[in-house]
């Protein structure tokens, strides 16, 4: 137990922030006070895939928060279109408003009547908070005057007169259209106090940048990294075979523009190395998938080219990581030796089977993973442009520092994938740099090494591994961000027989139906399982085939219902999320989104339906989350200090 007398030292340092007995009381009773207050809400979203505007929409009506909000402030006062429409305000005020004010006759009344809406609901929403941390969130140029509108009882006969004078004033001086925008997202930012990226921000979709740029502008966010992420966070470190495949999915899923446009990459040495090389090649089973006809035969064309190019570049990078790292147990994975390159045919298990297109001139059948020097040199170039982008960097950065395999956050366990477990469901072990990991220990070991790929130096031994590392997180079988036992890139794209593309999902999937394995996770994350729950995304939920994003239950929760229109088909809806709020743990589920224009235009919300899946008998409050823990040790600290104030064993200054 901490006494006065043990803690001396620590103390006399607290006693340097609150030098009086009056300072340390004041803030004993504001931490108290802070520890009664409801738990912020929390929004857990997860595979977005360069889906933005469906996340960015999402993101904006805080997965139905704000409509609950609107009900639960005006449920009788207004109508069901109204309140759709103050909706639509908050979420889009400057598009909302352009349109409205080419359109209202009175435009003052209409600013007067959504002002004092908003400064209600604004209210409302930020009662949970202290006023410290509402002022924070507040923007400098309404900061003072939100502030008194927030605090202010419009129905105290005293103020009444001072409160409309200050909104006749914004209408008067033309600051309306720019208060109702600032209110709007003070809205946004106070009805979720933090949002949770279950991984998969990168890949398929159009502009995971913009993704991107949105949480970094977000006001309080952590990420878990998924196998998508981190091939493009291994890519920017410099690691060849990372950036092999994440050319490879923007080509096939047509989505170049954004590494050459956006992050500035120079495409022309792939796109010439490849237009000479499969100059008659049709490439057949490179073109890409796409289902808009923007893309010109040409194009398509071309893209397929460059398409096969950096896929045959990849399996020779992959092949030279499987042979310099024996521990990544991945021999099985070589399959350019098993290519019979007159029969055209490929050996897989003993079997042979016919190749779909076996047109391979950059391939020496005595030597298959051997890069040729045009190769050689279109990589390199490749690399110096990644390692070099500032905003592929700046955006990778972030990753890393908001980042991480998992984490555990109020008692959850949030990751992207599995804890890869075997078939025995004990968990997997794996051997690197000479020693055993399994659990959270593997995971752990992995998270440091990756970090180790994109901070050490240049040429580093450590760099290196820590870059193959990153790939082996995108498609060993160990990582628990891919979470099965391979990836079968090549079958998918040379074979026709589909048993060889199956990739079987690590025994964690099947297991985690199981509440008593559960309980074994919970224990090895140091998580008390009555309150905890594991928030995975990676795999879509078929819930057009009655699967539940619910498991063990209610102790797992899967989450990707598929943002990635490519893999709306399979799930039948746009995507889950989570909200854990104060009351209760909330699954909504979204129907597809069309777009931000249609949603402005036409006030057509994402129609979501909520599920509870976990209701509080007692409102949680911020003494029971994970910062509650730690304001709960200050307070304790802050008593100790009183009593050595009051014992004369610290001097008040
Ligand atoms: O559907 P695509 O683009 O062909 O991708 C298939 C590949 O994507 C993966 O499912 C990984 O991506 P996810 O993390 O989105 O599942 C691989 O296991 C598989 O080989
Ligand atoms: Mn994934």
């Amino acid at each position: 137990m901490k006494t006065v007398e043990s803690e001396i030292k620590y103390l006399k340092l607290l006693s340097k922030q609150y030098p009086s007995i009056s300072k340390a009381s004041t803030e004993i009773i504001n931490l108290e006070a802070i520890l009664n207050l409801p738990k912020g809400t929390e929004h857990f979203i997860s595979d977005i895939h360069g889906e933005y505007e469906s996340f960015v929409h999402v993101l904006k009506n805080g997965s139905g928060v704000i409509k609950r909000k609107i009900e639960e402030v005006f449920s009788s006062t207004m109508r069901d279109n109204e309140k759709k429409a103050l909706a639509t305000l908050i979420y889009y005020p400057e598009q909302k408003l352009d349109l409205i004010i080419k359109e209202e006759e009175n435009i003052d009344d209409f600013y007067r009547i959504n002002i004092y809406r908003l400064i209600e609901l604004c209210k409302y929403a930020s009662s949970k908070y202290t006023r410290s941390k509402v002022r924070k969130l507040l923007p400098n140029d309404f900061k003072y005057i939100i502030e008194e509108l927030l605090h202010e009882n419009i129905d105290g006969e005293h103020k009444k007169n001072y409160y409309k004078s200050i909104v006749e004033t914004i209408i008067q001086i033309d600051r309306a259209k720019e208060f109702i925008i600032a209110i709007s997202k003070v809205i946004q930012k106070l009805v979720v106090d933090r949002l949770h990226i279950i991984g998969d921000i990168y890949d398929r979709g159009p502009r995971p940048d913009i993704v991107m740029d949105t949480l970094m502008d977000y006001h309080c966010v952590d990420i878990q990294w998924g196998n998508h992420d981190i091939l493009w966070m291994g890519a920017a470190s410099g690691s060849k075979a990372c950036i092999a495949n994440a050319l490879r999915i923007s080509a096939r899923y047509a989505n170049l523009d954004i590494i050459e446009d956006i992050y500035g990459i120079n495409l022309l040495p792939l796109a010439t190395f490849a237009m000479e090389v499969y100059k008659d090649d049709p490439c057949n089973c490179f073109i890409p998938k796409i289902s808009d006809q923007d893309v010109s035969t040409k194009e398509k064309s071309l893209i397929a080219k460059m398409h096969k190019a950096i896929s045959v570049i990849q399996f020779k990078l992959e092949g030279e990581i499987i042979n310099r790292r024996p521990e990544f147990d991945m021999k099985h994975r070589l399959l350019l030796n098993n290519i019979n390159y007159e029969d055209k045919t490929i050996n897989l298990k003993g079997k042979d089977y016919k190749l779909k297109d076996s047109n391979f001139p950059t391939i020496d059948k005595n030597n298959p993973y051997k890069f040729t020097k045009e190769e050689e040199i279109v990589m390199d170039k490749i690399v110096s442009c990644f390692k070099n982008s500032e905003k592929l960097q700046k955006h990778v950065s972030f990753l890393f520092s908001k980042g991480s395999i998992y984490l555990t956050a109020n008692s959850n366990l949030l990751i992207h994938g599995c804890i890869p477990l075997n078939k025995d469901y004990d968990f997997m072990s794996m051997k690197l740099q000479g020693s055993e990991y399994r659990g959270k220990a593997l995971m752990d070991k992995m998270e440091s090494l990756s970090r180790e790929g994109y901070f050490f130096e240049e040429k580093s031994i450590q760099k290196q591994y820590g870059m193959d590392m990153m790939w082996y997180l995108w498609n060993g079988k160990c990582s628990s961000l891919f979470g099965k036992d391979d990836m079968t890139t090549f079958e998918r794209y040379f074979i026709g027989e589909k048993e060889t593309h199956k990739e079987n999902k690590n025994p964690y999937f099947k297991q985690r139906e199981d509440e008593d394995m559960c309980e074994k996770i919970f224990k090895e994350f140091n998580l008390d399982s009555k309150d905890a729950h594991i928030i995975n995304g990676h795999v879509p939920v078929e819930s057009k085939n009655g699967e539940s994003p619910i498991k063990a239950n209610g102790k797992i929760l899967a989450i990707d219902g598929g943002f990635s229109r490519a893999y709306q088909e399979k799930t039948g809806i746009a995507g889950y999320t989570l909200i854990y709020n104060s009351y209760s743990l909330q699954l909504v589920s979204h129907d597809p989104f069309t777009c931000a224009e249609e949603a402005i235009v036409n006030e057509s919300d994402i129609l979501s339906t909520t599920e509870i899946v976990e209701h509080k008998a007692k409102r949680k409050t911020v003494r029971d989350t994970d910062a509650g823990k730690k304001l709960e040790e200050e307070v304790k600290d802050l008593k100790l200090l009183l009593m050595a104030y009051k014992k004369g064993i610290i001097k008040e200054i």
